[in-house]
């Protein structure tokens, strides 16, 4: 590109940037800003010290320019009378140069004492504030429905519960003292000013419709903009997480450039984005500061001419000039907090949408859901339609009882919807009509998290946790002795591999149970189900990854962990059916219950008796 097509290019980039927005998402209304002040309220007395400390420091270092004036006009020029009946009093008292220098003195260990408080108190309400914040988020996002995180992938949700908390933080504790301190060092000064002088204080205020006017140009801009770039930041997150958890896949289809090229893609998205967000910032603060340019030129001047015509002291006009080159970038830079604001505002949009999506009922302590006091583990689908998205119906019209105790397999096509059928017991979703019921209760009645405590699941995708193998047998009842956890592990037949590692129970398995092979992390699985002991096992391709040795002996376990189990069976071995009571399909969305052979046939094609023996000579 030739330096004509960046001149075009620039021209073109900043119409664009200053095109106003369709839609400026991110808004928040007055009842949010109310919402976030309720986490303030736990550490209200130490913001309340915070606060005083910072007017009291802001105070300070306002009347230090007037040791200026007195130095001039009372102590070199020995003047004594001024505009003001307390200057005069003040000036007084300070007309000689020691008396001037002790009242320094002891203006600067006071101001520098109350500075440290001030930082102490503020330090403990920041962090205090954000430690409310991500507790209170986390609990909340912990409580969302499992839908919630089968439809969102994980990169996005950590990113919008770190990142944006992180700037909220960021932002907040940089600006809100800041704000706090420069708008009290802004009202002192401006009442010192008044008294200095009236009529050059006007010329001062004559400016300020111009910084609302810069404001108002650029603030929805900016707002659209911050809000665009945290967006394309979370679809980084996404993207990244997708590549490191998928590196296996990744690595095996040689897909590095590939994904190299996506993730490239997203990040140049996303830089786009906070080039536009930072120079349309940069455009605002050049307004700002030619405003604040063009009022210290006109206080000079009109000021200038009041000395030279004898309507100021000298003295007041060296104080002013002196407040006025100080105040006028507190001045700017206070206009400028709702531009630098904006990625907390966004933030804090962004984190109040998240805390608008319902947690699942009885998810938090108090909000409902019936707890029954005791499981006979009879479940019943009635007329239950369920489909992800509207227009695809997985299940049409399921209907069909589980009685206590029974071993019910289930059984049908890839895709029939097993897995589906599964996560409505589970309650991750809900059917859309018809209704599941759990001892004639109706699931959607029910505690969610109380249900899931009378259910223990053994599914194909297990997750482990990075800490030992004792924990993560332990995770279905912490409360497990040492024993009962080595004898859940014996009857899953995973005793004798752990106790080959060097560190035994103690091995710690690696993230997501890497160090342990997929068969061993499903006999994992399989020893929490029997630590937790549940009315209700379901069970989701349990030894779909086990040899068939492994599996022949896992099935004669599996025989004592259904026993007077309500257990719900998906398997595509027939060797496992033998367990079954009876067997259900699920067949172009409906549920029926198979007879005779018909099973093992429809899982295996080769085999025809439930024994799972092959005809096959
Ligand atoms: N979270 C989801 N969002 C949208 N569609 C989904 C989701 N989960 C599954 N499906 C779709 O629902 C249908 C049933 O899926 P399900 O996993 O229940 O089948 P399955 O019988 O368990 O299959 P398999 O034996 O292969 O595990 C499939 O068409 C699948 O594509």
């Amino acid at each position: 590109m030739n330096i004509t097509d960046h001149c075009r290019r620039t021209i073109a980039f900043t119409r664009e940037i200053m095109r106003q927005p369709v839609t400026a998402r991110g808004d928040l209304r007055f009842s949010d800003l109310a919402f976030f002040l309720r986490f303030a309220r736990p550490i209200w007395r130490v913001g309340v010290l915070a606060l005083a400390a910072t007017a009291l420091v802001s105070a300070a270092k306002t009347v230090l320019p007037l040791s200026i004036k007195f130095f001039i006009d009372n102590v070199l020029l020995g003047e004594t009378s001024a505009s003001d009946a307390l200057i005069a009093g003040a000036g007084g008292i300070l007309s000689s140069l020691d008396a001037l220098i002790v009242a320094l003195l002891v203006l600067g260990f006071f101001t520098g004492g109350m500075d440290l408080l001030r930082n102490y108190w503020t330090a403990r309400f920041r962090e205090g504030y954000a430690f409310n914040i991500q507790t209170t988020l986390v609990e909340h996002v912990l409580s969302f429905p499992l839908s919630y995180f089968k439809s969102q992938q994980t990169g996005y949700i950590m990113s919008r519960l770190s990142d944006d908390v992180q700037i909220l933080q960021y932002t907040v504790s940089q600006y809100l003292p800041q704000i706090v301190a420069n708008a009290l060092y802004v009202t002192f000064t401006f009442a010192i000013l008044c008294v200095l002088n009236l009529r050059l204080t006007l010329v001062v205020v004559a400016f300020i419709p111009l910084y609302l006017l810069v404001n108002a140009v650029f603030i929805r801009r900016i707002r659209a903009a911050t809000h665009r770039e945290r967006e394309r930041q979370a679809y980084v997150s996404r993207d990244l997480q997708e590549v490191i958890s998928g590196i296996d896949t990744v690595k095996s289809h040689a897909a590095e450039d590939r994904e190299m090229h996506r993730v490239s893609g997203t990040l140049r998205n996303m830089i786009d984005a906070r080039i536009k967000n930072t120079m349309l910032s940069a455009f605002s603060e050049y307004f700002r500061i030619g405003t604040m340019s063009l009022m210290l030129i006109a206080v000079f001047w009109f000021g200038g001419n009041e000395v030279l015509a004898g309507a100021m002291s000298v003295g007041d006009f060296v104080a002013f000039a002196v407040y006025i080159v100080t105040f006028a970038p507190t001045v700017n830079t206070f206009f400028a907090f709702p531009v630098v604001m904006q990625p907390a505002l966004t933030s804090a949009a962004r984190l109040r949408e998240l805390f608008r999506i319902h947690g699942e009922a009885g998810a938090a302590p108090g909000t409902g859901g019936i707890v029954p006091a005791t499981v006979q583990g009879r479940i019943e689908f009635s007329g239950v339609r369920f489909g992800y998205t509207a227009s695809e119906p997985v299940l049409l019209d399921a209907n069909f009882v589980a009685r206590p105790g029974e071993v019910i397999a289930v059984i049908g096509r890839t895709g029939a919807g097993k897995t589906t059928l599964i996560n409505l017991i589970l309650r991750a979703f809900a059917p859309q009509e018809g209704t599941i019921t759990l001892d004639n209760c109706d699931l959607a009645s029910l505690d969610p998290r109380w249900l899931r405590r009378q259910i223990s699941l053994v599914s194909q995708d297990l997750f482990l946790f990075h800490t030992t193998i004792e924990e993560n047998i332990r995770y279905s009842r912490p409360d497990a002795a040492f024993e009962d956890v080595i004898e859940a592990a014996r009857k899953a037949r995973i005793h004798d591999d752990i106790v080959r590692f060097p560190e035994g129970y103690g091995t710690i398995v690696g993230e997501r149970g890497t160090q342990l092979s997929v068969g061993q992390r499903q006999r994992v699985a399989i020893a929490r189900a029997f630590l937790k002991d549940a009315p209700i096992l379901i069970l989701d391709e349990p030894t779909s990854a086990l040899d068939m040795q492994t599996e022949d002996q896992i099935r004669r376990t599996l025989r004592d962990l259904v026993r007077d189990r309500t257990t719900i069976l998906v398997s595509h071995r027939p060797s496992l059916l033998e367990l079954a009571d009876r067997v259900l399909m699920i067949e172009g969305g409906r549920v029926r219950e198979c007879m005779g052979a018909e099973p093992a046939r429809q899982v295996d094609p080769d085999r025809t008796p439930l024994s799972g023996q092959s005809t096959a000579p």
